[in-house]
C-alpha cells in the first residue's frame, strides 16, 4: 500500500494537458489565462490630473508669483489644452489632461477664488504635485498579466483597461462525476427502506462548480456488463472521470476491473489514510484520468480536495496552495495510517487554530457541516499535541 505523498505524487505525474478557447470578457472571472497581456498604451496614458483645482507652471511659484489669472478650464475627456501665459492659470478636474505648459496642480482647498483670479493660500507647494505621471505605472508594451493566473476582478479591471474584449483562457478537464451503487436513488426520489439518496455526485459537482468547473453526474448500477458499456462511452466522451463506491472488496465492487478492462491502466489501489484507504487511480495511454473514489461520503469529499484539487490546479498551470493550521488541543491516533482529521478553525490573532471534531467515521457525513476541512496528519507518529501546526485542507471559501 502506498503512502498519501506517493499517491498524491503518482497523481500529480498524470496531469491533463489543457487546450484554450477565448471568452468575452464578462465571462472570464475565474479563469486562468492563457496568454500574456501587454499594455496597449502607457499607464497612465497621460499626465493625469488628481485633484480638481488649478494648474500652473511651477517656475511662476518660484519666482513668488500667488495670483494667477484663470484663462479657462481644462475638464476630464476634453483634448489637452495649452496655458498661454506662464503667468497664468488653468482650472482643471480630476482625470483631465494636464495642460501644455503646466507642471504642477494645486487643490481647491489651497486657493481662494475669485474670479477671474485664484490665489494660493498655502506655503508648500511641490513642483510636479497631484499629477500622475505618464507611463508612471507601466510603459505600453510592457507585460501586465502572465499565463497562468486566476482572473480576479483586479485582473479583469486591467484586461479591460487594455481594450481586450475576448479573452484567451484554459479550458477544464471534461468532467464526468459518476456514482455507482443499486442501493443509490435519485435526489426526488422517495428511498425504499434499503435504499439512500445519491448525495456524493452532487457534493462533488457542487466542489468542482465553486472552482469554475463543471462536472456531468451519471448513476450506475452494480451490474458489470452495463458498468462496462455505459463507462465505455463516457471515456469517449470526457478528459477525467471521477466515480465515487465500487473500489473496495465487496462482491459487486467492480469498478476497478472494469476500468482495466477498458484500458484505462492501474496507477495505484488503495492508500495508507483514514479516510479513503481504498482509492484507486488510474490513466489511459490517451491521457485520460479515473479517480475512483471510496464511496462512504466522507472519504470521497476528503479525497477530491486532497487530491483532486491540487491535480486540476496543476494541470491547469497553478501551483496548488498548502494552507496550514495550527491543531488546539492534544489528539491521539493510533493506526499506521495518515490520518484526516476532521476540524473546524478560528482565526485567533492571525493564527488559524483548529479544533477536532472527528465526526462518527467516514459514513458520518451530517458532521461535514460542523467542520471546515482536515487536517493531515502523518503517518509516522501516533500523538500529536496542541501548537503544532499541520497541514490544512479546507473546503470553505
Ligand atoms: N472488506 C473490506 N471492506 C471494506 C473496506 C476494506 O478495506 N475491506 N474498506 C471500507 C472503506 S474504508 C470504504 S471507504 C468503503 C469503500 O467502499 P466502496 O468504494 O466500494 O463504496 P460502496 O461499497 O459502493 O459504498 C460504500 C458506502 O458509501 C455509500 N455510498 C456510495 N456512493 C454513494 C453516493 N453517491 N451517495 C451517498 N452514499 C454513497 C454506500 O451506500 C455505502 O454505504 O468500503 C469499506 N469496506
Ligand atoms: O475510507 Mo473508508 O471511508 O475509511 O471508511
Ligand atoms: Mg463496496
Amino acid at each position: 500500500m502506498i503512502s498519501v505523498q506517493e499517491a498524491s505524487a503518482s497523481i500529480l505525474s498524470h496531469l491533463y494537458k489543457p487546450d484554450t478557447r477565448r471568452v468575452p470578457l464578462q465571462e472570464a472571472v475565474g479563469s486562468v489565462l492563457a496568454e500574456p497581456v501587454t499594455a496597449d498604451r502607457d499607464f497612465p496614458p497621460f499626465h493625469r490630473v488628481t485633484m480638481d483645482g488649478i494648474a500652473i507652471a511651477f517656475d511662476a511659484w518660484e519666482k513668488g508669483k500667488r495670483t494667477f489669472l484663470i484663462e479657462g478650464t481644462q475638464a476630464a475627456g476634453e483634448p489637452k489644452k495649452t496655458l498661454t501665459s506662464a503667468e497664468n492659470a488653468l482650472e482643471v478636474m480630476t482625470g483631465a489632461m494636464l495642460p501644455a505648459g503646466t507642471d504642477t496642480v494645486v487643490r481647491y482647498e489651497d486657493l481662494a477664488i475669485e474670479s477671474p483670479n485664484a490665489t494660493i493660500t498655502v506655503d508648500n507647494i511641490t513642483r510636479g504635485q497631484s499629477v500622475h505621471r505618464q507611463g508612471q505605472d507601466a510603459a505600453s508594451g510592457e507585460v501586465l498579466l502572465s499565463p497562468n493566473m486566476i482572473l480576479s476582478p483586479a485582473e479583469i479591471a486591467v484586461l479591460a483597461s487594455v481594450g481586450k474584449t475576448v479573452v484567451k483562457i484554459k479550458n477544464y478537464p471534461r468532467t464526468a462525476v459518476i456514482a455507482s451503487g443499486d442501493e443509490l436513488v435519485e435526489v426526488g426520489q422517495t428511498p425504499l427502506p434499503h435504499q439512500i439518496r445519491r448525495s456524493n455526485t452532487y457534493a462533488i459537482e457542487a466542489a468542482m462548480k465553486t472552482l469554475g468547473w463543471k462536472g456531468d453526474q451519471f448513476h450506475l448500477p452494480d451490474d458489470k456488463d452495463t458498468l462496462r458499456r455505459s463507462l465505455e462511452k463516457i471515456l469517449k466522451q470526457y478528459d477525467s472521470v471521477i466515480l465515487s463506491g465500487g473500489v473496495s472488496q465487496g462482491k459487486f465492487d467492480f469498478i476497478p476491473g472494469v476500468l482495466e478492462s477498458l484500458g484505462v491502466k492501474k496507477v495505484f489501489h488503495q492508500v495508507s489514510q483514514r479516510p479513503g484507504k481504498p482509492l484507486w487511480f488510474g490513466a489511459s495511454p490517451e491521457g485520460k484520468t479515473a479517480f475512483a473514489l471510496p464511496g462512504n461520503p466522507v472519504s470521497t469529499f476528503m479525497c477530491f480536495y486532497r487530491y483532486i484539487l491540487p491535480w486540476l490546479w496543476t494541470s491547469l498551470g497553478i501551483e496548488p496552495r498548502q494552507e496550514y493550521a495550527v491543531l488546539a488541543e492534544d489528539f491521539t491516533f493510533k493506526p499506521q495510517l495518515t490520518y484526516f482529521l476532521q476540524v473546524s478553525v478560528k482565526n485567533d490573532g492571525g493564527m488559524l487554530m483548529a479544533y477536532p471534531d472527528a465526526g462518527g467515521g467516514s459514513g458520518d457525513f451530517a458532521n461535514l457541516k460542523k467542520i471546515d476541512g482536515f487536517l493531515e496528519l502523518p503517518m509516522e507518529r501516533s500523538e500529536f499535541k496542541a501548537g503544532e501546526s499541520l497541514p490544512f485542507i479546507p473546503f470553505r471559501a
